[in-house]
């Protein structure tokens, strides 16, 4: 018989500072499991921490750390970029704890006319026609909440995505994956360098009955196939690496969605596209980046 798990425990950091992106990609660069922003005046009731938080004016941003990370150097690192400016709180979750905080944190979220992200235990009162995306905690990027995920769904509720195929690249917890293949999408192919956003794409397509919609092919697995509709919900660094291969999977006049760069990045990120796609213009929130562009070369 297999033993049973050992039950595991999380180092959660949050910190609240009106510096949100900065505190992220430090989050990110101590190799983060998942890093979540709650924004000032978003209902706040987190479970199993020390503090209330009334009517705070910054954003609160919470990384999430495997057991065994020190606390320390990310301590040090905030406050030296972010100094005093930033509350830093640093707490131990067991995995229930986590899944609860989730919950706790991520009311069910509306983008465009019927999309909606819920966790999979939350009443959604909605309309006959609305599509409720269930996702469940896990510990893949993706929840709906960062403004560049929320800045592709609101792209995806407005997109005419029925019977299309779509390339979802970097899919993190499959959200926008499962919500193209929700919204109608002929076929959804996901694919991410981390094997845990892999599982965890899967797991959300079988929640939301779309595992049949939804290929999860390794990298180098998707061969030179096109698409309809390309996503690279990145960063600016591998967006702009990865211009070659999104290129070539773009297929003539199909829509590209670029988000995970910040407003200084949008040059940067534009001219290694440049020549092959069209752009629109761009979206933005908080600092981050969602840019439109047209593959070249429709009739
Ligand atoms: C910001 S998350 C986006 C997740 C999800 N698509 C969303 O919109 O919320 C970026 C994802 O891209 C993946 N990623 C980063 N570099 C990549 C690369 N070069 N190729 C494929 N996936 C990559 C990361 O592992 C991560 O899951």
């Amino acid at each position: 018989m297999d033993e049973p798990a050992a039950p595991v425990a999380w180092l959660q950091i949050t910190v609240e500072t009106e510096r949100a992106s900065l505190a992220e990609a430090i989050f990110e660069s101590f190799d983060a499991e998942a890093v979540t922003v709650l924004d000032a005046g978003d209902d706040i009731t987190v479970e199993n921490t020390p503090h209330e938080h009334p009517g705070f004016e910054a954003s609160r941003v919470t990384g999430l750390f495997t057991h065994g990370t020190l606390a320390a150097p990310i301590e040090r690192a905030l406050q030296d970029t972010l100094g005093n400016d930033a509350t830093i709180e640093v707490n131990t979750l067991a995995d229930e704890h986590w899944a609860s905080a989730w919950l706790a944190q991520h009311p069910p979220l509306h983008f465009g006319h019927r999309l909606w992200i819920a966790p999979h235990e939350a009443p959604v009162d909605v309309d006959d026609d609305a599509i409720v995306v269930r996702l469940d905690p896990g510990l893949a990027f993706g929840t709906g909440t960062h403004p560049t995920t929320a800045l592709c769904l609101e792209w995806l509720a407005e997109a005419d995505i029925a019977g299309r195929h779509v390339l979802d690249y970097g899919c993190g917890s499959g959200i926008l994956a499962v919500a193209a293949a929700r919204l109608g999408a002929a076929s959804v192919t996901a694919v991410d360098i981390d094997d845990q956003a892999v599982r965890a794409t899967r797991e959300n397509a079988e929640r939301n009955g779309v595992s049949q919609c939804i290929e999860t092919p390794a990298l180098d697995g998707i061969g030179a196939r096109t698409f309809d509709i390309v996503l690279a919900n990145i960063l600016a660094k591998p967006l702009i690496a990865l211009a070659p291969t999104l290129t070539g999977h773009a297929a003539p006049g199909a829509p590209l969605v670029l988000s995970g760069l910040l407003t200084r990045q949008i040059e940067d990120v534009k001219n290694a596209y440049t020549g092959a796609f069209t752009f629109e213009e761009s979206a933005i929130r908080e600092d981050w980046v969602r840019l439109d562009a047209r593959r070249n070369g429709h009739d």
